[in-house]
């Protein structure tokens, strides 16, 4: 029968009672210990688990990238993994500075075996776990409180005599409550306490205890208040790295690990971009890039992610969501009109105050910092302006339109975006461009000009020799400049332009370096932008007025002739 209201079959979460908790009002100032777990957590949540080749290359990008603690594998548990563990010792791949750390169930014959894979290793941790959640202990174990925590302390017991055993290892012991935040809190103290009590941790040897959200089931204040008021209560503190080791059920991963240390804790165990067990681990990515834009270094080394994203999808044969934080394909890029103005405004003033703090709107990092350009910053589409559509033709091709000419330009653009209903690539608005100011050469096109002028004289007198529907003749004018004879020559044949703005600049450098010149004029009564490129000032100038001419004498409506077939 179905339930009216399904939702009543979950219960709220009550976490523990904190009223006077301390850690909301406390900042991270500095980065937490960082342990990667990708090659035992991420591993074990792969439709297929990484092969040798696979490991052994994320274990080098995970050394590359500056982790110094890696958890590589459950050695007890698979023959892979068991390999992969003694290939690393064996053929000396662990850099000094770097802990690898094992995963093992609090079994006897597990133990046993771990030690086995790690014989001769210069450093590890052995991390062994079991669950204490109330609903473990009765369903799955079928164990009360003092026999769970019987579990763990004989595991303790049998670790630290394979650690006394082999004292040319440097050692880590490490204890996980499994679930540790669905379990009652003082339970999770008491057996963390007798654990600890057994291994005998000191101030000068401290152990690891992490505290899993082994499933993410409440909102990441309640996991802080845990970490609290665990490190409030447990009876050596100051025996304790603490370790935290959030998954991602309910969205908040990356949230709780961040309240989580300000709670408390010394240390994150997570994934890159968030891989693990059903929605992932704690993202050590965003984390860590979190951090940065706190102005504080995570000591990780993330300033090239494209490489860093492929080689983890090449691993664990899983993509990377476009939108992931910092990293995914798109998340440097703008469509919509408002977001590319703000954009472009931002990274011209940028460009004034390049070492000043970051401020690009809608950009919380600089790209360049994770090793992004600023290319697909702005990208056009139907939800596109003139913002996104100057920088774009800025960017890329050198054209600084005026203020006035993108407006009127980014219709042509905005028209041929709505009717296509894709994406316009920067390719396609320069053609766009092309086509509508730059190609305009009937009726009339410029085909060489002179200038002279009397020494001393301001006056300069122009010849040009112009095609009107292909038909050559010369006419002449004398202005103060060019352009002002020019217009007079266009007067003598009958044709009333009036210029109303004018501005150029030049595009390119060394050889290839032309002027381009944009001149708004008003004729027959009506104002209309034209544009023209050539080596020289003048002739950009005067070809930018017989484009304007052009545009206003072949067509009523600027955009008519520039079509979707044309730009596709
Ligand atoms: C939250 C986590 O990520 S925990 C890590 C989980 N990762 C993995 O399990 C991946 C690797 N695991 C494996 O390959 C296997 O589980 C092995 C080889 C470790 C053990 O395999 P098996 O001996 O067949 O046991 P199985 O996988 O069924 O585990 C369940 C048994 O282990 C016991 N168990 C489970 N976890 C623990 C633990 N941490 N400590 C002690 N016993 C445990 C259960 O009570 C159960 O015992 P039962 O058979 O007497 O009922
Ligand atoms: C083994 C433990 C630490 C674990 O992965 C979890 O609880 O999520
Ligand atoms: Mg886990």
């Amino acid at each position: 029968m179905m339930l009216d209201n399904p939702s009543t079959k979950y219960r709220p979460f009550v976490a523990v009672d904190l009223p006077d908790r301390q850690w909301p009002s406390r900042r991270i100032e500095a980065p937490p210990q960082w342990c990667a777990v990708d090659l035992r957590d991420g591993n074990q949540a792969l439709i297929d688990p990484m092969d040798l080749e696979r490991k052994q290359r994320f274990f080098d990008l995970l050394v590359k990238i500056g982790f110094k603690q890696i958890e590589v594998g459950f050695p007890s548990a698979s023959q892979t993994d068991f390999d992969f563990v003694r290939a690393l010792i064996d053929n000396d791949k662990v850099p000094d500075d770097v802990h690898i750390q094992v995963l093992t169930q609090a079994r006897p014959h597990l133990i046993d075996r771990t030690f086995e894979a790690l014989k001769g290793v210069k450093n590890a941790i052995v991390h062994v776990y079991n669950a204490t959640d109330p609903v473990f202990r009765r369903v799955v174990f079928n164990v009360n409180q003092a026999e769970c925590i019987q579990i763990a302390v004989d595991a303790t017991t049998r670790i630290r005599e394979h650690m006394v055993a082999a004292p040319e290892t440097h050692w880590t012991f490490q204890y996980s409550p499994e679930l540790f935040s669905t379990t009652e809190m003082d339970f999770a103290v008491e057996i963390v306490d007798a654990v600890e009590a057994t291994y005998g941790g000191s101030v000068d040897k401290p152990m690891i205890v992490n505290l899993p959200a082994t499933v993410e089931c409440a909102t990441p204040n309640n996991y802080a208040d845990q970490v609290e008021w665990f490190c409030r209560h447990v009876a050596h503190r100051d025996h304790l790295i603490v370790s935290v080791h959030p998954h991602n059920d309910r969205g908040t991963g990356v949230a709780a690990a961040e309240l989580a240390v300000m709670a408390g804790a010394d240390r994150v165990e997570g994934c890159l971009f968030g891989n693990g067990e059903r929605t992932g681990n704690v993202d050590i990515v965003t984390l860590a890039m979190n951090l940065y834009t706190q102005g504080v270094h995570p000591g990780l080394d993330f300033s090239n992610i494209t490489p860093i994203m492929r080689e983890v999808e090449y691993c664990n044969q899983l993509p990377v969501h476009p939108r992931h934080p910092y990293v995914g394909d798109l998340v440097f890029t703008a469509f919509s009109g408002s977001h590319q103005d703000a954009i472009k405004k931002g990274m011209a003033a940028r460009r004034e105050n390049p070492d000043g703090v970051w401020e690009v709107p809608y950009l919380p990092i600089d790209p360049l910092d994770v090793g992004r350009s600023y290319e697909a910053v702005i990208r056009v589409n139907s939800q596109s302006g003139k913002g996104g559509i100057s920088y774009l033709l800025e960017q890329e091709h050198g054209i600084e339109l005026p203020r006035r000419l993108s407006i009127e330009f980014s219709q042509v653009v905005q028209e041929v975006a709505d009717r296509l209903g894709k994406e316009i690539t920067s390719e396609m608005i320069y053609q766009a461009f092309v086509d509508e100011y730059l190609e305009q050469r009937e009726p009339f096109a410029l085909i060489s000009h002179r200038m002279s002028s009397e020494p001393d004289s301001p006056t300069v007198t122009l010849e040009a020799t112009i095609a009107e529907h292909g038909a050559r003749r010369t006419i002449q004018g004398q202005g103060n400049g060019p352009l002002a004879a020019f217009i007079k020559a266009l007067a003598a044949e009958g044709h009333d332009v009036e210029i109303i703005d004018y501005h150029e600049h030049s595009r390119g450098q060394g050889a290839d370096a032309e002027a381009i010149a944009y001149v708004e004029v008003r004729v027959g009564g009506e104002a209309v932008f034209g544009v023209g490129t050539d080596e020289s000032i003048t002739s950009a100038s005067i070809k930018g007025v017989m484009s304007a001419i052009n545009r206003k004498l072949s067509t009523e409506a600027p955009a008519a002739n520039v079509t979707a077939e044309t730009l596709a």
